[in-house]
């Protein structure tokens, strides 16, 4: 059995399915085929992500969802209800929606722009628009941006204010449509952690768009992944892809770093963390300062790190501008894929590890973390052993 038919066997005629597609078909004209017999529910309050290459069906699929794209043949059901024989314009006012570029409408402030469903649905305008700011503050942005236009604020921003939009009349589900592809990559890495920051209160039920493996992973509750003619190759949970895809074309999409990945879900609280040497920043250029026998972290007063001063070069080291710039940081608890990371990316192979507030708290070894991983791996390797016997 595939894990299309698994996952959609598993769910159907739970209550946990809020959006259910079946065997849904989309011919657009001149016969391409853009989604064959798509079979799966999605999940109540979770996020699901639809990945796949340029073309797959993906964007199809989402658009269907609330007719703006209408299925060939076979169903949509959401919340128990088939969409087709529900209004089109109401529909979709139901669902909150957002796109690859915000789509915000040019000549209307933020505000303005934020409270127009609500105003469709017969909002007054003053209760719209005390929503549309207390949503601003929702996604992060500052009240002020209310009063701008969308040609005056960052791509970042743009897209946070479609959200605040795609949030305004409440929906329980939203749409989003490769939402942060046209953002820079650390702009892009926000927007996800926000994204997760809110779906942690809001619990709505998210279908999210994207051809980047890596943001699927990290958004998904569950993962579909598409193939060319919008056929399901495998739909389970993002640890369950990296670890086991079902066939070559999966293992091809998810790549070949997929091992390394799937270290994001495994939680590193049993990573031994080692005292380190430190100096203070603010002492750097006392030479009755001695610094330890290898690399010392270099730290601010808070005790925050800024960086490894190497013994051979002490002499020479009189400022911060004379540090070497650290790794990444490891907050006790992070997945495996952190510590290791941390270990790594450091000059001295020691990886910094920090307390919620960003100060020191030692250093994890990169060989310890991988003897976990192994530790693990043999774990796993016989509870499999224990299940199949
Ligand atoms: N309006 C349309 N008319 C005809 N063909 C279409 C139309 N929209 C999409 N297609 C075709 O349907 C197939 C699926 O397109 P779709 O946009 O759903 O894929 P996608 O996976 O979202 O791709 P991308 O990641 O590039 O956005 C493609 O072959 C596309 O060319």
């Amino acid at each position: 059995m595939t894990d299309q038919a698994r996952g959609t066997a598993a769910n159907r005629g739970r209550s946990g399915a809020m959006i259910r597609f079946e065997n849904v078909t989309k011919q657009y004209a001149g016969g391409v085929a853009a989604v064959e017999s798509l079979s799966m529910d999605i999940d109540r309050g979770a996020i699901t992500v639809f990945v796949g290459p340029s073309g797959c069906g993906k964007t199809t699929s989402l658009r269907m969802i609330n007719r703006m794209v209408e299925p060939t043949s076979g169903s949509i059901v959401v919340d128990g209800q088939d969409v087709g024989q529900q209004k089109a314009a109401e529909l979709r006012r139901s669902m909150g929606y957002v796109m690859q570029s915000s789509g915000l409408l040019p000549h209307r402030s933020v505000i303005d722009n934020i409270a127009t469903v609500p105003r469709l649905n017969g909002v007054p305008k003053a209760d719209a628009r005390r929503r549309a700011s207390e949503l601003l503050d929702v996604v992060g942005l500052a009240s002020a941006l209310g009063k701008r236009y969308p040609s005056q604020l960052s791509g970042g921003q743009q897209q946070r204010v479609g959200v605040a939009r795609a949030l305004a009349a409440n929906p329980p589900i939203l749409l989003m449509d490769e939402p942060f592809s046209a953002v820079d990559p650390v702009v892009r890495h926000e927007l996800q952690e926000e994204l997760l920051r809110l779906q942690r209160d809001l619990a709505k039920t998210i279908v999210f768009v994207t051809h980047d493996i890596d943001e699927a992973t990290v958004l998904g509750d569950k993962v579909a992944v598409f193939a060319t003619g919008g056929r399901l190759a495998q739909y389970a949970a993002p640890e369950e892809i990296l670890r086991a895809p079902v066939d070559d074309f999966v293992a091809g999409f998810v790549g070949r770093d997929r091992g390394f990945r799937r270290l994001s879900f495994q939680e590193g609280d049993n990573v031994a963390v080692h005292p380190v040497e430190t100096v203070r920043v603010s002492r750097l250029a006392d030479p009755n300062v001695d610094v330890g026998s290898s690399w010392t972290l270099a730290v601010d007063d808070d005790g925050r790190p800024h960086g490894w001063v190497p013994r051979a070069t002490r002499q020479n080291i009189r400022s911060l501008a004379d540090v070497v710039p650290g790794g990444s940081l490891y907050r006790k608890g992070d997945s495996l894929r952190r510590a290791l990371d941390a270990a790594l990316s450091a000059p001295s192979g020691l990886g910094v590890t920090v307390d919620d507030d960003g100060r020191v708290l030692g250093v994890v070894r990169s060989a310890e973390v991988l003897e976990l991983i192994e530790d693990a791996r043999l774990d796993r390797g016989r509870a499999d052993h224990d299940t199949a016997v």
